[in-house]
């Protein structure tokens, strides 16, 4: 039995109603295996700029910092032009998080259920052996140059004679390419042992030198295969020959892109969980954030019609990861699978002789088919 404690930020928009059911799950499942589980509910997002100006305060940075792991749901609701000149944005609190824990890998697994195969876009036939990784760079690239701490590395929109112009900055050090790299390679030894790195060397600087860092790293892992691809061809790969990955590393927008269409492999982006790690131990495992790689879907907000299975499969991840309660986390996955076997689809999984469920009723019965093994 053990003593742990997660800061719970369900942010905006689906992000509250997938977390509560996550969090129902996680509740469970601690129960169930008699663990204590002390819960801090803290605000992220538009939530937090509404009650404190804010993206995420200093106070919950706090929390957070002295949890185990922290579980997120999803920011942001506002369509983008309506806040276009707002300097304080709903994404600084991913920003911040990132950052500040040094999250810089970001693990989004892809593995299509059986039983969803005719959810998906794809036949049947492109889907069978898919079992992959993403490694996702989270800490640094483009999304950073905006940042003081990157002095002279801007990214702005600025007013030149000619008319406006903008600028960002895609900056990468070879340690902060060399820590995700390895990262993927630790869990390769541990799957298929093949490892794909995708980038843009064919016009990119920062993937030149990405490719130098995986050449170097691999001589220290020769029980793995690796190869380099180009971000273009990973996602006509991705569509034609899913099977033929098992941990594709990249640089932070490349996996975000590549990872959302990836997400239509299992039929839906509301089936992706993802776990944000870093360096830092937590008392049984590594620090870190967990959410669904979905946003806060506005345009089903407050409809009891979000998939709550990529926030609860991102509670699995917190177990396993953070606590270290590797059997938890696994019951909790077969209880999505059960649910999911027993015909139980969210609108945007819904198929043909489904039982379609709304949010909270697919939460309800996953957390009942909970048991330990
Ligand atoms: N990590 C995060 O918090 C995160 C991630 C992505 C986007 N965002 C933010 O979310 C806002 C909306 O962005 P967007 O619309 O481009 O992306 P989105 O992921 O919120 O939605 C894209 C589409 O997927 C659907 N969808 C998303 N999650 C679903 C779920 N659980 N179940 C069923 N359908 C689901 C939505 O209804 C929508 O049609 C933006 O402000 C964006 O910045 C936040
Ligand atoms: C909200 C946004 C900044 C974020 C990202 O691009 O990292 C999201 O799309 C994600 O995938 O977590
Ligand atoms: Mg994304």
């Amino acid at each position: 039995m053990g003593d742990y404690s997660v800061t719970v930020l369900p942010g905006d928009g689906v992000g509250p109603e997938v977390t509560e059911q996550a969090l129902e799950v996680l509740l469970t499942v601690a129960d169930l295996y008699r663990h204590k589980l002390t819960i801090h509910h803290r605000l992220a997002g538009l939530a937090s700029i509404a009650a404190e100006g804010v993206a995420i305060s200093e106070a919950t940075m706090q929390t957070c910092a002295e949890s185990d792991a922290i579980l997120f749901g999803a920011i942001g609701s506002l369509p983008a032009h309506e806040r276009r000149n707002a300097t304080v944005k709903p994404e600084q609190a991913l920003f911040r998080l990132r950052k500040d824990f040094q999250f810089f890998a970001n693990l989004r697994p892809i593995r299509p259920s059986r039983s969803l195969y005719s959810a998906s876009p794809l036949k049947p036939s492109y889907l069978e052996g898919t079992d992959l990784i993403f490694v996702r760079e989270l800490s640094a690239g483009l999304y950073y140059g905006h940042l003081e701490s990157v002095p002279g590395k801007p990214s702005e929109i600025r007013r030149t004679e000619r008319g406006e112009e903008a600028i960002d900055t895609l900056l990468y050090t070879e340690q902060e390419i060399e820590r995700v790299v390895r990262a993927a390679f630790d869990i390769a030894v541990a799957r298929r042992r093949l490892v794909t790195s995708v980038d843009k060397a064919n016009v990119l600087s920062s993937s030149i030198l990405w490719r130098r860092i995986v050449e170097r790293v691999a001589v220290d892992y020769p029980a793995v295969t690796y190869e380099h691809i180009l971000v273009d061809a990973c996602a006509m790969y991705l569509v034609r020959d899913p099977s033929r990955f098992d941990v594709i590393v990249t640089e932070n927008l490349f996996g975000d892109i590549l990872t959302d269409q990836a997400s239509m492999l299992t039929g839906s982006i509301g089936m992706i969980p993802s776990a944000s790690l870093g360096v830092r131990r937590s008392q049984a495992g590594t620090f870190g954030l967990f959410e669904p790689i979905h946003g806060s879907a506005p345009d089903i907000e407050g409809q009891d019609k979000a998939n709550p299975v990529a926030a609860i499969l991102s509670a699995a991840m917190l177990l396993r990861h953070s606590l270290g309660l590797h059997e938890e986390a696994l019951a909790v996955e077969a209880a999505v699978e059960e649910v999911i076997q027993d015909g139980y689809r969210t609108v945007d999984i819904q198929e043909e002789g489904a039982k379609v469920v709304g949010t909270r009723e697919m939460g309800k019965r996953i957390t009942a088919a909970l048991r330990r093994p």
